[in-house]
């Protein structure tokens, strides 16, 4: 199978690296490309042992699977790069947030397969959530090999084109929302009496054995966090002061906000 990464920034080499650290594809037949970072490709090529090329013809030559892994404003220097060479073999598997479907067949002017993807960049340690959802003709064998190749990477979910514009929100920067969070708990940390090396080692470790106990327990989040709260104890006192702060409605403006710009970006 040879598969081509037009773009090889942050979330198309979370992907390609979880394909090959999970011995999925071969780095020989994962193909990158970028705008004008060569050293880039090359460093990959030493690590990874992935090809390079500028060469459209030679990328697109054969190609089963193209990701689309610019940013969405970057995507009309792509289809100059990419209309005039494409073939009939190539099936495209875009990650651009907002981006449909029809607008990627439009650009390309191609009738072939398209796949959108929304990943998130916990992909490095083979945990991406990922929203799928293919055009009307992509043939069901071909899902399949997609599928496989998503599974390496993480868990996915296929969708109705128009949620994943939730999945984006929700999962696609989630991270983001999450490490946001996090900084803000050891900014209060920081002021309590702990060294801040120490601080940063044990909320660092408290993320990481939270998610754990999430991952391992069969218990509901409300369970989990009553059973550290004792009656008259520190953690009520805690979560009563943060109960006087209207925290759903941040998220929700939060989710909202990121909801319209993946509309946006699709404009
Ligand atoms: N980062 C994330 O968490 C997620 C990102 N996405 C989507 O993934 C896409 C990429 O995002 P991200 O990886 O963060 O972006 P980066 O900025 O890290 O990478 C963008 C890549 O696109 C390349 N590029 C730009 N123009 C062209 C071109 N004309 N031809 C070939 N390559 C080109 C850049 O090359 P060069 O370095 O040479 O300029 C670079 O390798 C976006 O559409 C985003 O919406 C989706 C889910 C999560
Ligand atoms: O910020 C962005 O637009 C992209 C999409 C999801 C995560 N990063």
């Amino acid at each position: 199978m040879k598969i081509v990464f037009y773009g090889s920034g942050n979330m198309a080499s979370a992907i390609f690296t979880g394909l090959i650290e999970s011995n999925t594809v071969k780095g020989e037949d994962i193909y990158l490309t970028n705008r004008s970072d060569i050293e880039e490709l090359k460093r990959l090529n030493s690590t990874l042992n992935t090809q390079y090329s500028y060469d459209d013809v030679e990328l697109l030559s054969n190609a089963d699977f193209v990701f689309l892994a610019v940013k969405p404003h970057d995507f009309d220097s792509l289809v100059e790069r990419i209309q005039p060479h494409h073939n009939a073999h190539n099936k495209f598997v875009s990650m651009m947030a907002g981006v449909p479907i029809n607008q990627i067949k439009t650009k390309l002017q191609t009738s072939n397969p398209v796949a959108r993807i929304m990943p998130n960049t916990n992909a490095h340690v083979q945990q991406s959530v990922t929203g799928i959802s293919f055009s009307d003709n992509f043939e069901e064998s071909d899902k399949q090999l997609l599928f496989d190749l998503l599974d390496a990477f993480g868990t996915s979910i296929e969708v109705e084109e128009d949620s994943l514009h939730d999945v984006t929100a929700i999962t696609g920067s989630g991270p983001a929302f999450l490490y946001y969070m996090y900084e803000q708990y050891i900014n209060a940390a920081n002021q309590l009496g702990l060294s801040h090396e120490d601080t940063d080692i044990a909320v660092r470790k408290l993320i990481i054995g939270t998610a754990r106990m999430l991952e391992n327990s069969e218990l509901s989040l409300d369970q989990l966090r009553e059973n550290i709260t004792s009656k008259g104890g520190t953690t009520k006192a805690g979560l009563d002061a943060l109960a006087k702060h209207p925290i759903e409605a941040i998220f929700v403006d939060c989710l909202n906000e990121a909801l319209n710009r993946s509309k946006e970006l699709g404009k």
